[in-house]
């Protein structure tokens, strides 16, 4: 039977996500230790772990079908590789940073400065793009360190919450791009695998939706009922059911995370009553 090979991190800051995303549509992975290939027991599926850093070549080669890694390393790698999904993990941007005593005034300010990063192509697309030539010193990791040591007059590396740099005595000053976990699929899927992945797709996409929303269910006067429903966006419109006491009703719907807490205190405003807020399982649109 055909299984389709993915690549997932071996070890980092995408191992865990990765493979919690396959476990929550339903997919279950033997691992022994240190193993660098295991096979899923119930879904056509094969994992390789490998270096993020690798993964592109990969999936150019055909050796796997798809891949979970950082968008930002298809933007160094990659790009003439494609992008099936976005999983909204591992969020970061790639940006230049320089000495906090440094006057910075525009990236005009790098010409004919030593930049370190692991991301040369991306800092001399975007430099070429800003027309700036800089002297680029390409090393893999603890990138940060390099202005305090005499070895660049900047920096360009991922940054996530700001404390390496802050740590560092380094402020970001240009960003150069925004990245995320996502899956990408190599060039030369075979037909076969293309009809795996498109339903490993559909499960993933119904993952992500119940991970970006909520179930919520309410207790409303039927007076403010409109008002309430009104305030409400919902996948189509809210359930609205009786409730044993009369000139009551009970409002069932969904809510996207990110504008839950707003919607929330005005529906407590309107006089919506005895709130619960249920995680979703999955959710299939
Ligand atoms: N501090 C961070 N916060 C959020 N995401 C990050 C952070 N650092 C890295 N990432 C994302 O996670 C990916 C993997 O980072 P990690 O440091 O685990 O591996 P790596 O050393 O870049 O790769 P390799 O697997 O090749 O050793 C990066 O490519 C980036 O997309
Ligand atoms: O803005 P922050 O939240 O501080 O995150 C940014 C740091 O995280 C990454 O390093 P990581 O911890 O992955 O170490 P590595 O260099 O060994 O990969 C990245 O290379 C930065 O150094
Ligand atoms: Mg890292």
């Amino acid at each position: 039977m055909t299984k389709i090979r993915i690549a997932v991190q071996k070890s980092g800051r995408l191992n865990q996500d990765s493979l919690k995303i396959l476990k929550d549509c339903g997919i279950s992975i033997d691992n022994g230790k240190d193993q660098l290939k295991a096979t899923a027991r119930n879904f056509p599926l094969e994992v390789l772990y490998l270096r993020n850093g690798d993964i592109p070549q990969y999936l150019r080669d055909g050796i796997v079908d798809i891949a979970v890694l950082g968008e930002n390393v298809l933007i160094e790698k990659g790009r003439d590789i494609s992008i099936v999904e976005k999983l909204g993990f591992s969020k970061c941007r790639v940006s230049l940073a320089v000495p906090k005593s440094t006057k910075y005034n525009s990236v005009k300010d790098f010409e004919g400065k030593r930049i370190a990063t692991s991301y040369p192509n991306t800092v001399l697309d975007y430099l070429k793009s800003k027309g700036v030539t800089a002297d680029l010193h390409i090393i893999n990791g603890s990138v940060e360190i390099a202005p305090n040591i005499g070895l660049a007059d900047g920096i360009c590396d991922i940054v996530s919450s700001g404390s390496t740099l802050f740590k560092n005595n380094l402020k970001e000053v240009e960003v150069i791009l925004k990245s995320e976990a996502v899956l990408a699929v190599s060039p030369k899927i075979s037909e076969e695998c293309t009809v795996i992945l498109e339903k490993l797709q559909f499960r993933i996409k119904s993952v992500l939706q119940a991970r970006n929303n909520k179930y919520i269910l309410l207790n409303a006067p039927n007076d403010k009922l409109d008002e309430i429903i009104s305030i409400l966006p919902g996948m189509r419109s809210p359930t609205v059911l009786p409730l044993a006491e009369e000139g009551w009703s009970s409002v069932h719907t969904v809510l996207n995370k990110d504008t839950f807490w707003e919607v929330i205190d005005e529906l407590k405003e309107a006089g919506a009553e005895g709130i619960l807020v249920c995680p979703i399982e999955k959710m299939v649109i």
